[in-house]
């Protein structure tokens, strides 16, 4: 796709995920939300990295489909995916809160990577763009009646590793390297180098 400086390509956010609803206004471009419903499965043996960039990839390229043809403006589609990783071992969203405990309860005490993918799709023309950051996180030692106050809370259960650092999870987290928004699920420094791969030019 051909953008001139002048010109602000609509974002099409490929997602469910409030978070990254609210943060991509901050680039201050027009928003439109797709939720995609792209498959999220990856076999056992594939790396981090790989993951994260194959999902991203993956539920951008499924909006993609479904709207190009139908919008005649500049547009990007964006789609992102966020994993934990503790030792090398994978945490997605738990899918109760006896998973949710079990993840906060190998978390707590230790330093975990925060993996967050971010795939761009011109819409005109399909050039892609995809990368992805790590931010590493400790989080504090924590009590078995601690990690069961924080589930009730219901906090985790939509959210990689159990946690939302932007949330009541701030209490847990004790100290963060690299991109905080990559944690929230969306790295926005990450997203502006994107965006200016498609001459889009951002503040
Ligand atoms: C670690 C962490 C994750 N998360 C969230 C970010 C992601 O929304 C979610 C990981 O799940 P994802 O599968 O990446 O995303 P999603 O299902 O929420 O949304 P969609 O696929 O439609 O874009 O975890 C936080 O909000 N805060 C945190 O501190």
């Amino acid at each position: 796709m051909t953008v001139t400086s002048n010109i602000r390509p609509t974002l099409i956010l490929a997602s469910t995920s409030p978070r990254r609803q609210e943060l991509i206004t901050t680039l201050g471009l027009p928003v439109m939300v797709r939720p995609s419903h792209a498959d999220e499965k990856t076999p056992g043996d594939w790396s981090p990295d790989r993951i994260v960039e194959e999902l991203a990839n993956r539920k951008a390229r499924a909006v993609w489909e479904s709207v190009r043809g139908t919008m005649k403006t500049a547009a990007v589609v964006v789609g992102s995916d966020t994993i934990v990783v503790l030792d090398g071992r994978v945490m997605g969203k738990p899918k109760d809160p006896e998973e949710a405990f079990e993840m906060l309860s190998r978390l707590a005490g230790n330093t975990h990577e925060v993996y967050t993918g971010v795939s761009c799709i011109g819409l005109m023309d399909g050039q892609t763009v995809t990368n992805h950051r790590v931010t590493k996180v400790r989080m504090r030692q924590l009590s078995p009646d601690q990690i069961r106050r924080y589930v009730q809370t219901g906090e985790p259960l939509d959210k990689a590793g159990a946690y939302g650092v932007q949330g009541v999870g701030a209490l847990l987290v004790d100290s963060l390297e690299g991109c905080y928004f990559n944690v929230v699920g969306l790295p926005l420094s990450l997203l502006a180098v994107q965006l200016e791969q498609f001459g889009v030019t951002l503040p």
